[in-house]
């Protein structure tokens, strides 16, 4: 360790995008120190993907109930409180397992909000850490709508410790949080509203596979509300009521879902010359940012990345091969999928559809609920788009499913390692199994 310091490198914020790189930094024999203001492991485990798959669970089984109706008898009903004292159970312990982890490797861990003082000296609880590198990896917190009556709107943190379900609930917002929370609100017996900003929604995603998502959820009762602004929420006695362009909507609960911010506030940026601006911290091709001896990893980093936890864990990861010299190269990102937990979900990686047609690249588009696999358990609706470059390999791939979260994640060593068609045919799958069923298509 150099005898300069307190520490090799300091991290701020204590999410993937620090731990999954720190503690393999730490077993090289690197002297690490991590500060964290809330929970250890951030967002993710506590209050995102984790929290959020750990309800879902029954959805998905309700889903599937409903799809096998007549062969499968008998009701099935979500009890919420007890879902939610479920996840409780396996969540709440995760701070601690992590922590836990972190000091197994002789990480010092300490808790505080900490901000800047110079390029290697950060501040916590009155007291002054150096350190030869800083990684601030402080993520993202959720938008609050500028609008009258704001603060009686809810973000996602706090759905996700819900006790109990509200009877009418309304949501801003059609992106990943509002349509992933709508399906979990609606199986969990709530009235969903959602107010989508535009005419579209998860604009990121191939437009006709989300439509099908959407009408899937409007069947089952959510009611979607095209071009919306929302202009005011307000209170009469419990009764809450959101106006948007010249109409309303009554409700018990609101939920802003209208995107996450960087937490680049009040952290030393400006103090040490670290530039950022709302798209969060300017970084070079090795998460390098304007002051040399800082770096930053996951959500708060502005990379043209998805802002999603293998981003963060594979930067952290990266961070850690740079310090300990493995590499000098910029980071080299593998392909990144990504999903909507929804019923049916909606998964991709790679090269879209309309990149494709531009490139020239074949699209091949197939209706999957033919299948014999998908038929078994009466999958409906079932999508599935490939693209291929003029090599034939796979680059792209888009499905709308109750497995696509399953199927794109089996085909995507396909596209990374540009397997030809001759090792395609190589490779051999479970029989029968998702698998199996996807990789016959390529
Ligand atoms: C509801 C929800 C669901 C999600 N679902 C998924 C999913 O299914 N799949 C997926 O891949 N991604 C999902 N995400 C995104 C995923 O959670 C993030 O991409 C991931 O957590 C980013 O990790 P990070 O370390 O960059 O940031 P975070 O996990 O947000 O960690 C940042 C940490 O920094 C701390 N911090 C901030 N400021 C300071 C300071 N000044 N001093 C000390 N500590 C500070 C914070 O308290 C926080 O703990 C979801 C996000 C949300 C909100
Ligand atoms: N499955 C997953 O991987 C997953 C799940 C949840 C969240 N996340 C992460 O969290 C991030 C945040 O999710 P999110 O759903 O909050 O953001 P988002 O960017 O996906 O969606 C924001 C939505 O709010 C709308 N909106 C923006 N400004 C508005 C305004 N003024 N009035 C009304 N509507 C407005 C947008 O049109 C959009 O529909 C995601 O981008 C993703 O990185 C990932």
């Amino acid at each position: 360790m150099s005898k300069q310091y307190d520490y090799d490198v300091l991290y701020l914020g204590a999410g993937h995008g620090t731990f999954d790189g720190a503690i393999p930094l730490a077993s090289k024999g690197y002297h690490l120190g991590v500060i964290e203001a809330d929970k250890i492991g951030g967002t993710c485990p506590n209050w995102g993907c984790n929290a959020k798959i750990a309800l879902d669970a029954p959805v998905r089984t309700l889903h599937e109930k409903q799809r096998l109706n007549g062969i499968l008898n008998g009701d099935l009903s979500i009890d919420w409180y007890k879902n939610m004292q479920h996840k409780h159970k396996i969540i709440d312990g995760l701070p601690n397992a992590i922590e836990g982890l972190l000091k197994h490797f002789k990480i010092d861990v300490i808790k505080g909000r900490g901000s800047l003082v110079d390029g290697h000296t950060v501040e916590v609880n009155g007291k002054t850490k150096s350190a030869k590198n800083i990684v601030i990896a402080t993520g993202l917190h959720s938008n609050h709508l500028d609008i009258p009556g704001s603060d009686l709107a809810h973000d996602s943190k706090d759905f996700l410790a819900l006790d109990h379900m509200p009877k009418n609930l309304t949501i801003i917002g059609s992106g990943y949080i509002s349509i992933e929370f709508a399906d979990i609100a609606n199986a969990s017996g709530a009235n969903v509203t959602v107010l989508m900003h535009h005419d579209k929604a998860l604009r990121q995603f191939y437009q006709p596979y989300v439509e099908k998502t959407l009408d899937a959820l409007s069947q089952r009762g959510v009611k979607f509300i095209k071009n919306a602004t929302p202009k005011s929420f307000e209170k009469d006695g419990s009764q809450l009521t959101v106006k948007y362009n010249d109409d309303k909507v009554k409700t018990d609960w609101i939920l802003d879902a209208t995107g996450r911010n960087p937490n680049v506030k009040n952290i030393g940026l400006d103090k040490v010359g670290v530039k950022y601006d709302a798209n969060g911290i300017k970084v070079d091709d090795h998460l390098r940012t304007s002051v040399d001896s800082i770096y930053a990893s996951g959500d708060v980093a502005d990379t043209d990345e998805p802002k999603l936890t293998p981003t963060a864990q594979f930067q952290s990861k990266y961070l850690m091969h740079l310090f300990s010299g493995d590499t000098k190269d910029a980071i080299d990102y593998p392909v990144i999928p990504t999903v909507v937990f929804s019923s049916p979900r909606l998964a991709k990686f790679g090269v879209s559809v309309d990149e494709a047609k531009q490139k020239g690249y074949k699209v091949v588009s197939k209706n999957l609920t033919g299948d014999w696999y998908r038929q078994i358990d009466k999958e409906q609706p079932a999508h599935l788009t490939l693209i291929f470059d003029q090599d034939k390999h796979l680059v792209g791939a888009t499905e709308v499913s109750d497995k696509a979260d399953d199927t794109i994640d089996s085909l995507l060593p396909a596209a990374e390692y540009k397997l030809s068609p001759a090792q395609v045919e190589r490779m051999i799958y479970l029989f029968p199994s998702i698998a199996s069923d996807v990789w016959a298509n390529l």
